[in-house]
């Protein structure tokens, strides 16, 4: 079904995007540098099917972060809450997302899935006899929540993020010692860069936010896609940790489940009612979409999206 499009929403995409000429684009992995800054677009996707936009939907993005949680809801259901949490702990951290400096003081257990030290542990835990078939499942899965067989990945962000990834390896090296992971870094690597650079649009990105508003039940037929017991743990941490070490100022701000990504998407999911998609490159200090968060603050406003 085509989305629709509202003055409301196109307005308030335009006034937000004046402030994307006060970020920057991520150029830590050097394939993401070529994104355009002033972009900003954003889909509303609701339960019924139906959908809300503005902007150029269809311009493609790399999940990078966002993938974090969706690869926390397949290890669950891989191998449940018990097992999940041995390896990854509960507690937002308050750093940068790639910081090393917790991890001195807790080393057998990063502090929560949503910094990359975590990600990293939860993806070592994805079933499958080698990178190719485990970095399988995690496309078949993102694909279906997204109802969407034709989801892929860029090898060229992949390749560049791979190639770059030092800091990442450094963090696998540590996990490694400390008993957290017990694999091969540059196999782990490979999941983990290719995870990261799933591609997808706006829609994509609001309908599975929507699967999550709506605890793990698909759009329109209501099939069960993940449990609700795991949708609630995964939006638990994106309130939590969803925004790096900015999710206080945005639950204060928006106040809604919310995962952000480098490459400046934003998957967020209003409980019971709809889930957002939104991509804008440009961001700020803590590597959040800046013109993102502005249009969700100002969405919140209007749609009382806030759940406190
Ligand atoms: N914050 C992010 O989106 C980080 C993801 C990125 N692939 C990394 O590991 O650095």
């Amino acid at each position: 079904m085509p989305c629709r499009t509202t003055d409301e929403l196109n307005e308030l995409v335009q006034e937000a995007k004046k402030y994307t000429d006060g970020g920057k684009v991520a150029d830590y992995i050097p394939a993401l540098a070529k994104a355009n800054p002033e972009e900003l677009s954003v889909a509303i996707f609701h339960d019924d099917g139906t959908c809300v936009s503005a902007g150029d939907i269809h311009q493609k993005l790399t999940l990078q972060s966002v993938s974090k949680v969706l690869t926390l809801a397949l290890a669950l259901i891989d191998y449940g809450e018990e097992a999940v949490f041995d390896k990854v702990g509960y507690e937002p951290t308050g750093d940068p997302f790639n910081s090393i400096v917790k991890l001195e003081f807790s080393p057998s257990k990063p502090l929560n899935p949503m910094i990359n030290a975590g990600a990293l542990a939860v993806t070592h835990m994805i079933k499958g006899k080698d990178a190719d078939e485990r970095f399988e499942r995690i496309l078949s899965f993102i694909q279906e929540l997204a109802g969407n067989s034709s989801i892929g990945y860029s090898d060229e962000v992949a390749v560049s993020e791979y190639e770059t990834s030092d800091l990442n390896r450094a963090l696998c090296y540590f996990l490694k010692q400390h008993g957290v992971i017990d694999e091969d870094v540059e196999e782990l690597l490979e999941v983990y860069t290719k995870q990261c650079a799933i591609e997808m649009d706006c829609l994509d990105l609001a309908r599975i936010g929507c699967v999550f508003a709506m605890d793990g039940l698909e759009p329109v037929t209501n099939r069960r896609l993940i449990p609700a017991h795991v949708a609630r743990l995964c939006k638990t941490f994106m309130v939590t940790c969803g925004m790096y070490n900015a999710s206080g100022e945005f639950a204060v701000r928006v106040g809604i489940p919310a995962k952000s990504g480098v490459s400046g998407g934003i998957m967020g999911s209003v409980p019971n009612r709809f889930g957002i998609g939104i991509l804008g490159p440009a961001l700020d200090e803590k590597g959040n979409s800046i013109g993102g968060i502005k249009l969700l603050e100002s969405m919140s406003a209007k749609y009382k999206m806030s759940m406190f």
